[in-house]
């Protein structure tokens, strides 16, 4: 499985993403910049943390015109695993490709420090290596993590069980019913706050997150592997 993980300008979380598919998952991996006219030749594609283009205007609001996201788009249609962290889950939603936006935490302060979270739904490609209501460990480090969506989108985001983490204990930014990250309605796009790719390895303080890029990987070996 060949993950891309694509790079904006002002990314600053790529290294560490690649550094977990690659080194500790052990997949192949590739950075790929954000003006790349394709993607067809990556099996999963990868948003990472920082600050696309300044986070100017609001965050993910610029890096959404870029180039890649035709490609994102594309490959989100196609089925293919999209994970967006942090400033990629904030790319997501102003992509469309995820509903509902971002605030400001409610503390206006920029958070950066380990959480809890419970593995709401361990049903979907990105966390079927948890157990349900799995309490993990990951790091948070944002300004903008207080997800928000309107009623509706609440009730269907609910009703579908596309509420994948949540923040356990204390809510650290004040977002709608405690989320953590969501799922598209077909099941292959994720976005989330915390960052998994932080939290891969027990010198780094934890590897809960590790269980996360397994999955993916589970899932496609799954869909792709022949048995002979
Ligand atoms: N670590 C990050 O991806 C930061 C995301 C975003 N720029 C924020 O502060 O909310």
């Amino acid at each position: 499985m060949k993950f891309a993980v694509i790079v904006f300008p002002g990314s600053n979380c790529d290294i560490d993403m690649y550094h977990a598919v690659k080194d500790e998952l052990g997949a192949e991996a590739e950075y790929v910049w954000h003006d790349a006219e394709s993607l067809d030749e990556y099996d999963g594609i990868l948003l990472p943390g920082g600050f696309s283009y300044g986070d100017y205007l609001r965050s993910g609001a610029v890096a959404r015109f870029s180039n890649v996201m035709k490609e994102v788009v594309k490959a989100a249609e196609a089925g293919k695993p999209v994970l967006g962290v942090c400033n990629g889950f904030q790319v997501l939603l102003e992509a469309g490709l995820l509903p509902g936006a971002m605030r400001r935490n409610d503390s206006l302060k920029f958070i950066c420090r380990s959480v809890e979270l419970k593995v709401a739904n361990n049903e979907t490609m990105f966390s079927s290596s948890y157990e349900k209501n799995e309490v993990i460990q990951i790091p948070i480090a944002h300004g903008e993590g207080n997800y928000y969506c309107d009623e509706a989108t609440l009730a269907k985001l609910q009703e579908n069980n596309q509420i994948v983490f949540t923040y356990n204990g204390t809510n650290p930014n004040g977002s709608l019913e405690n989320i953590a990250g969501i799922i598209n309605e077909k099941g292959n796009v994720l976005g989330m706050m915390p960052h998994p790719e932080r939290a891969v390895d027990e010198l780094l303080g934890g590897a809960d997150g590790l269980k996360l890029f397994q999955s993916i990987v589970k899932q496609w070996r799954e869909a792709h592997v022949v048995n002979a």
